[in-house]
């Protein structure tokens, strides 16, 4: 519940109707886009259970989530975690997907979601193919890559 308030309080489009033009501020092209992807992550089912998930991951060794395609475990959860602090350290985090295409483009959308070069904070590894650096905290890679690391 808290989350969904706090939701409704960063919305700029409420806030930016009742206030005149001249105060509202100027965004370039580049801030605009940013503030819409993380609207779009807000707006994404999971984004509720956020801190119930983090709570949940401290105090568990394993859990399960299930939730509706599209609902945001993938793209998400890596980075509530990342932003969580448990990247700290030289850790990463890793997150399989069944097929390569799938291992690339959740990887790319999710450097964009996080304003990085694909390959550097956010990387893939498929067969014949390794998209990630040193600086790597999220890694996306199919099944077969994870039993061969
Ligand atoms: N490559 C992409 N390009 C653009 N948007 C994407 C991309 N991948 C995911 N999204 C967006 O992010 C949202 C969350 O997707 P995500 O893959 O995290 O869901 P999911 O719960 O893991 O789904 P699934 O159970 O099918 O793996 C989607 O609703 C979609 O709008």
């Amino acid at each position: 519940m808290v989350d969904e308030v706090e939701l409704l309080d960063v919305n700029p489009t409420s806030a930016s109707s009742s206030s005149s033009e001249d105060e509202s501020p100027v965004l370039t092209a580049k801030e605009k886009q940013k503030q819409s992807i993380q609207e779009v992550r807000r707006s994404l089912p999971v984004y509720l259970y956020r801190e119930a998930l983090l709570q949940a991951i401290q105090e568990h060794q394993v859990l399960i989530i299930e939730g509706e395609t599209g609902s945001g475990k993938t793209t998400q959860v890596p980075q509530y975690l990342h932003e969580a602090g448990y990247c700290e350290g030289g850790k990463r985090v890793g997150c399989t997907q069944p097929r390569r295409v799938a291992a690339m483009s959740v990887a790319a959308r999710v450097a964009q979601e996080m304003d990085k070069k694909l390959g550097n904070e956010v990387g893939y590894s498929i067969r014949f193919e390794d998209c990630t650096s040193e600086r790597t905290k999220l890694k996306y890679m199919t099944d077969g890559m994870l039993l061969r690391e």
